[in-house]
C-alpha cells in the first residue's frame, strides 16, 4: 500500500539513528534514473532533519546494452562509478552514502568502504522499507548467527526434495546483513535480516534441488518444477530438469562466463517481517525480491561472484536462489531444521 511522506521520513530517521548519524556529518545520496523519488525525497529530509550536510550524486545508468534484466542485482561488476574518479572521491569524502541505485558487488564499493565511508543500500519500494525497518534485535540475531558460522568448518544442507550439499568454510568471513550501518566502513542493505558467507574456493560438492515453490532471482519467479544442480569442486556442472532448468541454463549461458556457475554466498534468512509469499504479490519490475532473500528459515545460496568477500571472482552473472524446507547444519549441528530456524533465530547445538 502507499506510504505517506511522514511515515517514510520517520522510517529513514530510525535507520539513520541506528546508523549513528551525527549532526555535521556528510550524507551523500547516490541516485540514478531508477531511484524511487519518494525514497530519495524522504531520505534527504530525514538526513537534514538530523543536522547532516546532505548531498545528492546522480549517476547515469550503464550496462543497458549488456544486461538482459532491469534488476539492479542481475548484472554486476561495472557500475556508473567504474572509472569515475570524481564521483568516487565525493563518496570517499562522505561519512555515509545512501545507495539508492545499487553498487553491490562492485570493486568501487569495496574501495570506498576501505576509506571508512559507510554505505547503506535501499532500493526496495517505500512500503517494503517501512514494513522492514531494522531493529537492534535484528542486529543481535544476525550477529549471533554469524558467530556460529565463524566458528564452523563446514556448512551442510539437506532437504526432503534431495538437496545434499557440503560447503567447507574458513577462507571467507561471515557477512551480517541487518539493515543499518553502525560501524565505519560497513556496508548493509535495508531491508535484510540474514547471514551469509562464502564456501572455500573449489570446495563445495553435492546436489542442490531447487524444488517447486523455491525462488529464482532475478527471474523473480517460483519454480514450477524441480531443477537439479550437480555441484563439483565449487561449480554447478549440471543443470537438469524440465523447462525451468532450460530457462535457467539458457539465461546463464548468455553471460558466456564459466565463473557464473560458481557457488557464491550461502546462508539463511532471519527476518520474521519478510515472507516467502510476498514475491507473488508484486510485478517483477517493482521489487528486487528482498523478502525472498530474508524470510526466516530459508537457505539462500547464490551463483556467481565472490569479490564481495575478498575473493577474485567478479563475474557479471549473479543469481540468488532461496530454498524452503532445508536443514542447514554447521559441523553437523542444525541451525535451521526443515525450514524452521532453531532457538529463536540463531540455531541451537543439539
Ligand atoms: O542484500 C543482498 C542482496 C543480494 C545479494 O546477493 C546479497 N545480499
Amino acid at each position: 500500500m502507499a506510504v505517506s511522506d511522514y511515515q517514510l521520513i520517520e522510517a529513514w530517521q530510525e535507520v539513520l539513528r541506528l546508523s549513528k548519524l551525527q549532526a555535521g556529518q556528510t550524507v551523500t545520496l547516490l541516485t540514478s534514473s531508477t531511484t524511487h523519488p519518494q525514497t530519495m525525497q524522504c531520505a534527504q529530509i530525514a538526513a537534514q532533519s538530523m543536522g547532516a550536510i546532505v548531498n545528492r550524486l546522480d549517476l547515469l545508468p550503464v550496462n543497458a546494452e549488456k544486461a538482459l534484466s532491469r534488476d539492479s542485482l542481475a548484472y554486476l561488476g561495472t557500475t556508473p562509478l567504474t572509472g569515475n574518479e570524481a564521483a568516487i572521491a565525493a563518496l570517499k569524502a562522505s561519512d555515509l552514502v545512501l545507495d539508492l541505485m545499487t553498487l553491490l558487488f562492485s570493486p568501487e564499493q569495496i574501495d570506498i568502504l576501505k576509506s571508512g565511508t559507510k554505505i547503506l543500500l535501499a532500493v526496495e519500494p517505500p512500503e517494503i522499507l517501512v514494513r522492514t525497518v531494522p531493529t537492534e534485535a535484528d542486529r543481535a540475531r544476525v550477529t549471533a548467527a554469524a558467530a556460529l558460522i565463524k566458528a564452523a568448518k563446514e556448512m551442510s544442507i539437506t532437504s526432503p526434495a534431495g538437496t545434499n550439499l557440503r560447503c567447507p568454510l574458513g577462507e571467507f568471513p561471515a557477512i551480517r546483513e541487518y539493515g543499518f550501518v553502525d560501524e565505519p566502513g560497513r556496508w548493509d542493505h535495508w531491508p535484510s535480516g540474514f547471514v551469509l558467507t562464502w564456501p572455500n574456493e573449489l570446495g563445495t560438492n553435492g546436489t542442490i534441488v531447487i524444488d517447486k515453490g523455491d525462488i529464482l532471482l532475478p527471474q523473480k519467479k517460483y519454480s514450477t518444477e524441480q531443477i537439479i544442480l550437480t555441484v563439483e569442486n565449487g561449480y554447478a556442472t549440471k543443470i537438469e530438469g524440465g523447462i525451468e532448468a532450460e530457462l535457467l541454463d539458457e539465461y546463464m549461458k548468455t553471460f558466456n562466463d564459466p565463473e557464473g556457475y560458481a557457488i557464491s554466498h550461502i546462508g539463511w534468512g532471519l527476518q520474521p517481517r519478510a515472507h516467502w509469499s510476498t514475491l507473488g504479490l508484486y510485478s517483477r519490475e517493482n521489487t528486487i525480491g528482498m523478502d525472498a532473500r530474508a524470510f526466516e528459515g530459508n537457505f539462500l545460496f547464490s551463483l556467481g561472484p565472490n569479490n564481495e568477500a575478498g575473493g577474485k571472482r567478479t563475474t557479471a552473472c549473479h543469481i540468488d536462489i532461496p530454498l524452503r524446507n532445508c536443514t542447514v547444519s554447521l559441523d553437523g549441528r542444525a541451525v535451521v531444521r526443515d525450514g524452521k530456524v532453531l532457538d529463536g533465530g540463531v540455531g541451537e547445538y543439539e
